[in-house]
């Protein structure tokens, strides 16, 4: 399917070769660094590429964090032999050209084009035992959702990336249910890199496809707080739902996050550019998970229980091994607001930390709300 004219963005790029090599041992080898619902969906979208463009190599290596499933096979071994993620991605097949190995290591070593997605709180760990494993020349995407708090302050992921294995790392973030992707429905992302528009253009031509459309912009930390931030203000609309506030409110409390997003953003980093805000990254992610994602689904029913079952019981019996994200990013966003005496400046954000770690009822983003929608 063609994308809609409509649809395609000022900076979208050409699917031409851009590489300019043609001999096998200059393809640019890829391996994707976690296997979860959005991972698997990632590896399906670059598998189909990696085929059709001869500048990279066929194959696709998908490390996985290895698992022992109901039926007592291994994770790894049942990808492999239907081509299905059963536990993540149940249904949809990934290509033939993906491989699963849960050998870190091994999955690495031949790889130049490093796709980071895993839950932003395992990428520490990953990133130490990659210390050493990877090829100098390597470049990273991260499409992790979410920052590391440390004693010198916030540091986001693509940064943990990069300061941690010495290689240059971009991010891919946007409007992406994965599982509306995996079955092919039209949407749209924005790659954030940092000064070499030729790494961008590889990125785009590698995830690319006539249903996922892909724009690049200047703005590493721009597009990767949005995709970020947007999950607190996810789990503010699943409260809303569960307390049954209606539309309107959900609206007030987007509209809110969105403005604590922007400014978040730019006292972290004045570089971000008011027009990232306007990507897929930006407000487009915001709707999408607002409505129909997995933090505001959890956040949903932890209101209707008013906050008598644990966020983590509730992540555990509904997404069944999948991760949100919202609940510790607004720890950690909460954390900066402490450290650095903002609690004031994003009462949102604050109040999102404060319900779900159990310090405040869910009742209190109806006040929140009111007392903010009033005061402006
Ligand atoms: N699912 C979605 O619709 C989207 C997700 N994202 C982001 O992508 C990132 C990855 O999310 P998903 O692929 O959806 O994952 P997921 O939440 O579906 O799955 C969890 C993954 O974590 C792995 N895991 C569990 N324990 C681990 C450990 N100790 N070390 C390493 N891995 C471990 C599991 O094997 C599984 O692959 C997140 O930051 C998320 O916000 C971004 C866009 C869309
Ligand atoms: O990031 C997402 C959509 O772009 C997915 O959000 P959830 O993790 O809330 O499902």
């Amino acid at each position: 399917m063609a994308p809609p004219a409509a649809f395609e963005a000022q900076e979208t790029l050409p699917q031409n070769n851009l590489l300019n090599s043609d001999t096998a041992s200059h393809r640019s080898k890829v391996t994707v660094i976690g296997s979860g619902n959005w991972g698997s969906v990632a590896a399906k979208l670059i598998a189909s590429n990696t085929l059709r463009l001869s500048t990279f190599h066929d194959e696709v290596r998908m490390w996985v964090y290895e698992e022992t499933l109901q039926s007592g096979e291994k994770l790894t071994d049942v990808i492999n032999q239907t081509n299905e993620n059963v536990k993540y991605l149940p249904g949809i097949k990934l290509g033939k050209n993906v491989v699963a190995d849960p050998d870190l290591e091994n999955a690495v070593k031949d790889a130049n084009m490093l796709v980071f997605v895993t839950p932003h709180q395992f990428m520490e760990g990953i990133c130490i035992r990659l210390l050493g494993k990877i090829r100098s020349d390597a470049e990273a995407i991260s499409l992790v959702k979410g920052m590391e708090v440390k004693m010198e302050g916030p540091c986001m992921i693509s940064t943990l990336i990069s300061q941690q294995l010495g290689i240059n790392c971009s991010v891919l973030m946007g409007a992406n249910i994965a599982n509306e992707i995996a079955v092919e429905k039209f949407s749209e992302a924005t790659v954030g890199y940092r000064q070499n528009r030729e790494v961008a253009e590889r990125w785009v031509q590698l995830f690319y496809t006539p249903y996922f459309i892909v724009t690049a912009v200047q703005d590493v930390e721009g597009v990767e707080l949005c995709g970020t931030l947007k999950n607190v203000v996810a789990i503010a609309a699943g409260f809303v739902d569960g307390l049954e506030m209606g539309n309107n409110t959900k609206a007030a409390i987007m509209r809110l996050g969105l403005r604590e997003m922007k400014a978040f953003s730019k006292l972290l980093f004045p570089s971000v550019k008011d027009s990232t805000f306007f990507e897929s990254c930006g407000v487009a992610d915001l709707i999408t998970t607002c409505l129909g994602g997995r933090n505001r689904k959890v956040a949903e029913a932890y209101a209707k229980n008013g906050g008598k079952r644990s966020f983590d019981e509730l992540e555990a019996e509904m997404l069944q091994g999948q991760k949100l994200q919202g609940v510790s990013t607004a720890r950690e966003v909460y954390e900066v607001l402490s450290h650095r005496g903002w609690l004031e400046l994003f009462p949102l954000f604050a109040t999102v930390h404060e319900i779900s770690s159990g310090l405040l009822p869910p009742s209190a983003i109806v006040e929140y709300s009111e007392k903010q929608v009033r005061s402006f």
